[in-house]
């Protein structure tokens, strides 16, 4: 998978060169590209904003710097190994002058296109919200885009003009507003490419997590077994396996049932051990 990331603030999104997201991608598990984009600003104020059409408080982020930042990314796709897998942090790109840019990505972009549209997430509170499902569908996708937008956010006609060669998909990760949409990229990031195969080294520590089947994980306890005066519960001290698995099912029944029943409503596979448990 490639993932590219378009922010004024590319610095943000140095933490994904960290821990697990890092070595996959130095395992070339994983690329990600960050992209300045003021580099694709067209003025010698490198100017990404503008007053609103129609009043109001706030900047709206300027089209043409965010159109010449996806055809570089497009165009890069089309023509693999024309970005480095693991681009320096902060580096600007060197935007070819509009006209070109504009000329070759029109042909490179129609070739992406047949060749199947990258996904372009543009992390926003007015989209559907992000969940497990969504992660896990995205963790399919060959290329994903993020556009992260400041400010009042991106002029909508990018999106419109985008539609043609992305598939564009307005997201967020929580009913919130956040100042931008670097650490809404961040977390999805993170929660997408931790399913990609190889990328978590024992894939049976996905199993049983939060939400991977619709339940709560079970509490989790190491050494040692007496802990200020608290205690690991004897079950799991029995070797017992089948009560072992039975504890932690009820427990992420009780876990659900308290803190997300909307979460137990949607489930229509519990068997009468778990009815018992809820009981
Ligand atoms: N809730 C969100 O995902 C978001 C993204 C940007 N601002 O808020």
């Amino acid at each position: 998978m490639r993932i590219d990331v378009v922010s004024i603030f590319p610095e943000y999104l140095e933490g994904l060169r960290l821990s697990l997201i890092g070595k996959a991608i130095d395992q070339g598990l994983l690329e990600l590209g960050v992209h300045d984009l003021r580099a694709f600003t067209v003025d010698r104020h490198r100017t990404v904003d503008d007053t609103p059409y129609g009043g109001g408080a706030g900047m709206v982020m300027k089209a043409e710097p965010w159109a010449l930042a996806l055809e570089r990314i497009l165009d890069a796709a089309a023509a693999p190994g024309s970005l480095a897998p693991r681009d320096r942090l902060g580096e600007a790109d060197e935007a070819a002058p509009a006209d070109e840019a504009a000329a070759a990505d029109a042909e490179t972009a129609d070739a992406v296109t047949a060749a199947g549209k990258p996904v372009l997430i543009v992390p926003s509170p007015a989209g559907p919200v992000f969940d497990q499902r969504t992660a896990e569908e995205l963790a399919h996708a060959d290329h994903l885009v993020f556009a992260c937008g400041r400010y009042e956010g991106i002029d909508q006609r990018v999106l419109d003009w985008a539609q043609e060669r992305f598939e564009c998909r307005p997201m967020s990760i929580g009913d919130y507003v956040l100042n931008g949409g670097e650490v809404a990229s961040m977390v999805m990031i993170e929660a997408v490419t931790r399913l990609i195969p190889g990328v978590i080294g024992n894939p049976e520590s996905l199993a049983e997590e939060s939400h991977e089947d619709g339940l709560l994980e079970y509490p989790i306890y190491t050494k040692p077994a007496s802990w200020r005066g608290h205690e690991v519960p004897e079950v799991l001290l029995s070797g017992n396996h089948q009560a072992i698995a039975r504890w932690r099912r009820d427990r992420r029944l009780e876990r659900t049932a308290e803190v997300r029943p909307d979460l137990l409503a949607r489930l229509d596979d519990l068997d009468r051990g778990d009815r018992e448990a809820l009981d």
